[in-house]
C-alpha cells in the first residue's frame, strides 16, 4: 500500500538530493525518509487561552505519529482570538483569519509534500479554517480541539467569558458594582481553553466530532486534562490507519455526515456561526449544502441543552454526564442520525458508539426529546424585503417567537455600543446595526458587546437586534445576523431610518420593514455606495474576494 504517496518524491527519488540532505539536517535518518510524513499543524500561541497549550498538545501528537512509524512535523500558523478582539477594529479580522489559516495549511501540506495532517486547533476560526484546508487537500486528516477551559467562580456564581462581558453591561445600566465587576473579570478565565458554553468553539468542536473528523470525546475532554492528553497521543497514531485505509476527507464529510453536524449543532442550541462556516465546509468538500438545508433540520429537530448563552450549564458538564459520545449516541437510538457515515477512526459513527456509556441517569443537562426545551431549533434561516438572499436569526423561544418594532439605527458597531450606553435604545425598538458585513464591515465582525450590553441592561425581552454583520455565539436574544445582501452591497438595510417599523417572524420565518414604495423609490435613488474602508492589505483583498454570508463567505470561489 501506497503510504507514502506524496513525501515519496521528495525523500526517495534520486533527483531531488537536497530535499533529502535537507531532511537529514532536521535528523530525519535514511530509515525515516521511507516512511509517511504527516504534517501537525498546530495554530498554538501564548496571547490566547483557547491556543495556548496547543503546541504542546501538537507534540503529544508527533509522538503518536512516531508510536506508528510514521514522521510527525510540526508546523504553526495563525489564529485570532475572538474574546480579545471583541468590540474592537481587531475583529474585523476575524473571520478572514478563518481563510488564513486554511490557505496557510493547504499551503503547507502542498508544498511539502506531506502525505496526511493532524491540525491542533482551539478558537473560534481555527475549526472550519482547518477543515476547509483538509478538504482542499483531500489527504487523511484529523482534527484536534484543544478543549474547553474550566469555569471560574465567584462568590459561589459560577462565571465564564461572557460573564465578563455581561459584567460590562450591568456596570454600565448601574446594577453592578465597580468592585465586583473587577472580580469578575479576573476569575472569569482560569486557564488553558476556549470559551466554555456551547459558544463558537465548542459548537464547531462538537459538530465535526458529529461530522467524523475527529476522535470520540475530542469535543468534550476539557483542555487541561489527562484524557485530552492521551487523546493528542491517540490522534497521531489513528494517522496510520487512515493512510493505510487510505481514507480521505471527502469519504468522511458528505450530505449525510454534514446532517449529523447539523443535527447536533440545533439539539445543542449552537451558534449561527455554524451556519457561515458549514456553508463553506460543505462548499470545499464539493458538497450542495445551503441555507435551505439548515432549516429543514432545524424545522424536524429539537433544541435540547440547557447550555449558556442562554441556558444553565457549559462544556465541563457535558463533559460530566458522558460527553458528546454519550449525547450522539441518545440521538442514534432516537433515530436522529445516519450512524453510516464513516469517521477518521475509519470505523462507522455507530461503531464507534457501540461501547460508549450512556448519558448520566438523572442528568439535567440534556433534556430528554419528549420534553425539550423547544420543539424546533433555534437557528431559523429567514427571508423577506429586509433579507432577500437569507440572513440567520437565533431564537430560542425565550425571548418570544415575534417581534415587532421600530427601528433604531446604526451604521456601524461602535455607535451602536455608544447609543446603548447612552439609553437612546428603548423597550420596543429593533437596533438596526449595518455596513458590518464582510464586505463592508469588511470582515462581517462578530459583536457580542452590543448584545451583551442589551442582556446587561435588562432589555432582552423588549429590544431586538438585526445586522448585516454576525454575532458570536455567545449571544442570546432576539437576534437577526448575517443579513444578504448588505447594506454595502445595496441591500435594503442600507435604508432603514429611524423609526420604520420591523416585523421578525420566527414561525413564518420572515423578516420585513414596512416603507411604502413611493417612499423606498426615493430612499433608493438618493443612495450611494460607500467606498471600501480599506486600500490595502488582508482586509482590502478580503472585501474583494469574499462572497456573500448566504454563501459561507467563502474566499476561493468567484
Ligand atoms: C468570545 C466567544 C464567546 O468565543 C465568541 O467569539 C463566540 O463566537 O463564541
Ligand atoms: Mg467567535
Amino acid at each position: 500500500m501506497d503510504i507514502n504517496k506524496f513525501s515519496r518524491q521528495v525523500t526517495q527519488d534520486d533527483t531531488q538530493p537536497a530535499a533529502q540532505a535537507m531532511l537529514h539536517a532536521i535528523g530525519l535518518t535514511r530509515e525515516d525518509l521511507k516512511k509517511p510524513f504527516v504534517g501537525i499543524a498546530s495554530t498554538g500561541y501564548e496571547g490566547n487561552p483557547c491556543n495556548m497549550h496547543l503546541n504542546d498538545l501538537a507534540k503529544l501528537v508527533k509522538k503518536g505519529t512516531e508510536n506508528e512509524d510514521l514522521v510527525g512535523l510540526i508546523f504553526n500558523t495563525i489564529g485570532v482570538s475572538d474574546g480579545i478582539s471583541m468590540g474592537t477594529p481587531g475583529m474585523r479580522f476575524s473571520l478572514p483569519s478563518r481563510d488564513v489559516i486554511a490557505d496557510s495549511m493547504e499551503t503547507v501540506v502542498q508544498a511539502m509534500s506531506y502525505d496526511g495532517m493532524v491540525t491542533v486547533v482551539g478558537c473560534d476560526k481555527n475549526m472550519p479554517g482547518a477543515l476547509m484546508a483538509m478538504l482542499r487537500l483531500n489527504r487523511p486528516a484529523i482534527l484536534v480541539y484543544g478543549g474547553t477551559i474550566a469555569s471560574g467562580c465567584h462568590e459561589g456564581k459560577k462565571l465564564d467569558v461572557v460573564s465578563a462581558f455581561e459584567a460590562w453591561g450591568e456596570k454600565v445600566a448601574g446594577t453592578m458594582t465597580q468592585q465586583t465587576y473587577e472580580s469578575v473579570i479576573e476569575k472569569a478565565c482560569p486557564g488553558a481553553g476556549a470559551c466554555g458554553g456551547m459558544y463558537t468553539a465548542n459548537t464547531m468542536a462538537s459538530a465535526i466530532e458529529a461530522l467524523g473528523m475527529s476522535l470520540p470525546y475530542n469535543s468534550s475532554n476539557p483542555a487541561i486534562s489527562e484524557n485530552k492528553e492521551n487523546e493528542s497521543v491517540m490522534a497521531g497514531q489513528a494517522m496510520r490507519v487512515l493512510l493505510e485505509k487510505d481514507i480521505k476527507p471527502k469519504d468522511i464529510v458528505t450530505k449525510k455526515s454534514l446532517e449529523n453536524a447539523i443535527r447536533l449543532v440545533t439539539i445543542m442550541g449552537g451558534s449561527t456561526n455554524a451556519v457561515l462556516h458549514f456553508l463553506a465546509i460543505a462548499r470545499a468538500a464539493d458538497v450542495s449544502f445551503t441555507l435551505e438545508d439548515f432549516q429543514r433540520i432545524s424545522d424536524e429537530t429539537p433544541f435540547l441543552a440547557d447550555l449558556k448563552p442562554s441556558g444553565k450549564y457549559l462544556m465541563e458538564d457535558v463533559h460530566r454526564v458522558g460527553g458528546i459520545p454519550a449525547v450522539l449516541k441518545y440521538l442514534l437510538k432516537k433515530g436522529l442520525l445516519h450512524g453510516d457515515c464513516l469517521t477518521v477512526t475509519g470505523k462507522t459513527l455507530a461503531e464507534n458508539l457501540l461501547d460508549v456509556p450512556d448519558l448520566l441517569e438523572g442528568q439535567h443537562v440534556i433534556k430528554p426529546l419528549e420534553s425539550p426545551i423547544k420543539e424546533t431549533g433555534h437557528l431559523r434561516i429567514m427571508y423577506g424585503n429586509l433579507a432577500e438572499d437569507g440572513c440567520v436569526a437565533k431564537i430560542t423561544g425565550k425571548e418570544g417567537l415575534l417581534f415587532k418594532g421600530n427601528a433604531k439605527v446604526f451604521d456601524s458597531e461602535y455607535d451602536a455600543n455608544d447609543g446603548i450606553r447612552d439609553g437612546k435604545v428603548q423597550k420596543g425598538d429593533v437596533v438596526v446595526i449595518r455596513y458590518e458585513g464582510p464586505k463592508g464591515g469588511p470582515g462581517m465582525p462578530e459583536m457580542l458587546k452590543p448584545t451583551a450590553a442589551i442582556m446587561g441592561a435588562g432589555l432582552g425581552k423588549d429590544v431586538a437586534l438585526i445586522t448585516d454583520g454576525r454575532f458570536s455565539g455567545g449571544t442570546h436574544g432576539f437576534v437577526v445576523g448575517h443579513i444578504t445582501p448588505e447594506a454595502q452591497e445595496g441591500g435594503l438595510i442600507g435604508l432603514v431610518e429611524d423609526g420604520d417599523v420591523i416585523t421578525i417572524d420566527a414561525e413564518k420565518n420572515s423578516i420585513t420593514v414596512d416603507i411604502d414604495s413611493e417612499e423606498l423609490a426615493k430612499r433608493k435613488a438618493a443612495w450611494v455606495q460607500p467606498p471600501l474602508k480599506f486600500k490595502r492589505g488582508v482586509l482590502y483583498k478580503y472585501a474583494h474576494t469574499v462572497s456573500s454570508a448566504s454563501q459561507g463567505c467563502v474566499t476561493d470561489e468567484f
